[in-house]
């Protein structure tokens, strides 16, 4: 999966992903006027409100970017309604040939973890397998140390399948505990490190490995001392656009053939309808303006 996200990214000249964080306040007014009438305003309405609105952005991005990240968070809200929406909204980005990032943040003690690594390893049921989630990466927290991770690891080498690791996040409050210094180095080093090394094990044929890394773009001089500390590592970048991150920021995250990111932007895109009035209820159209705007940014 390293290999063809790689490939993807080549092949389009973007390393984009496009995040799907939709929330009501988000959705266009006749959209929502319309299922709200049909269905009540109830979960169910909600969960078909967002797969329809996904659709959309997914229709007109599907031929510019590699990939999609639904952040399972704002779809989890709305119980198994909007868990629904999630899962429809990954099956249908897949059928139109993106890569699908969950963002699902998971981590726990050894046997809960291999229980969320169905997400991407699959669940069997007495030698019967299931592909339940469909996710080709997915975003987890390294917070337990390796005995959380190596259920994971393995679901990404059994299935080619990639995991993110949380190293240095976007929001601003990450130093907190990220950047506190242990023996002359920070969390944030210390988990590089140990990525790089869980990696190992993983590598694709293109120099990177299923193991990647949450970068945020918020950090430059971070992002780019992790660049160098990680030099098979994959990066996952959230925080461009609207948490301030910007293409020059960035510079120092990619390495010198300028591989080695995917950063993500969510409301920058699927909102940017409502930034200019011209665009009206046109959602797929101003996503397709942004995300076209975006790749000529991280050029
Ligand atoms: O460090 C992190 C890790 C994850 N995220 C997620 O990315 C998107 C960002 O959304 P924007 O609208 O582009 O700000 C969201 O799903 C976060 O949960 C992150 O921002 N930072």
């Amino acid at each position: 999966m390293i290999d063809s996200l790689l490939k993807k990214i080549d092949e389009l000249n973007n390393p984009t992903v496009v995040g799907l964080d939709p929330t009501l306040e988000m959705m266009p007014g006749s959209l929502k006027a319309n299922l709200f009438e049909q269905y009540g305003k109830t979960p169910e309405a909600v969960g078909r409100i967002f797969t329809a609105f996904n659709k959309e952005i997914i229709d007109s991005v599907a031929d510019i970017v590699p990939a999609v990240k639904p952040q399972i968070a704002m779809y989890e809200k709305y119980g198994l309604e909007g868990l629904k929406a999630y899962a429809d909204t990954i099956r249908y980005a897949a059928e139109k040939g993106l890569i699908v990032i969950g963002d699902i943040k998971r981590g726990d003690i050894s046997s809960t973890a291999a229980a969320y690594a169905a997400h991407i390893g699959g669940t069997d049921i007495e030698g019967e397998e299931f592909d339940l989630w469909q996710e080709d990466w997915i975003t987890v927290n390294p917070y337990l140390g390796v005995d959380g991770i190596q259920p994971f690891i393995d679901a990404c080498n059994k299935k080619d399948r990639g995991i993110f690791v949380l190293v240095k996040t976007s929001n601003p409050s990450s130093s907190q505990l990220q950047d506190i210094v242990v023996d002359g180095h920070t969390i944030y080093e210390r988990v590089a490190e140990l990525v790089e090394e869980w990696g190992r094990q993983s590598m694709g044929t293109l120099g990177y490995s299923r193991i990647g890394a949450v970068v945020g773009a918020t950090h430059k001089e971070q992002g780019e001392k992790l660049r160098k500390l990680m030099p098979q590592t994959f990066f996952l970048v959230p925080g461009y656009g609207a948490q301030g991150g910007t293409g020059a920021d960035l510079r120092g995250f990619f390495d010198k053939e300028g591989r080695g990111c995917i950063v993500n932007s969510s409301r920058g895109i699927t909102a940017a309808y409502k930034k200019d009035s011209r665009y009206g209820d046109k959602v797929g159209e101003a996503a397709r303006d942004a995300a076209l705007a975006m790749k000529n940014d991280l050029r």
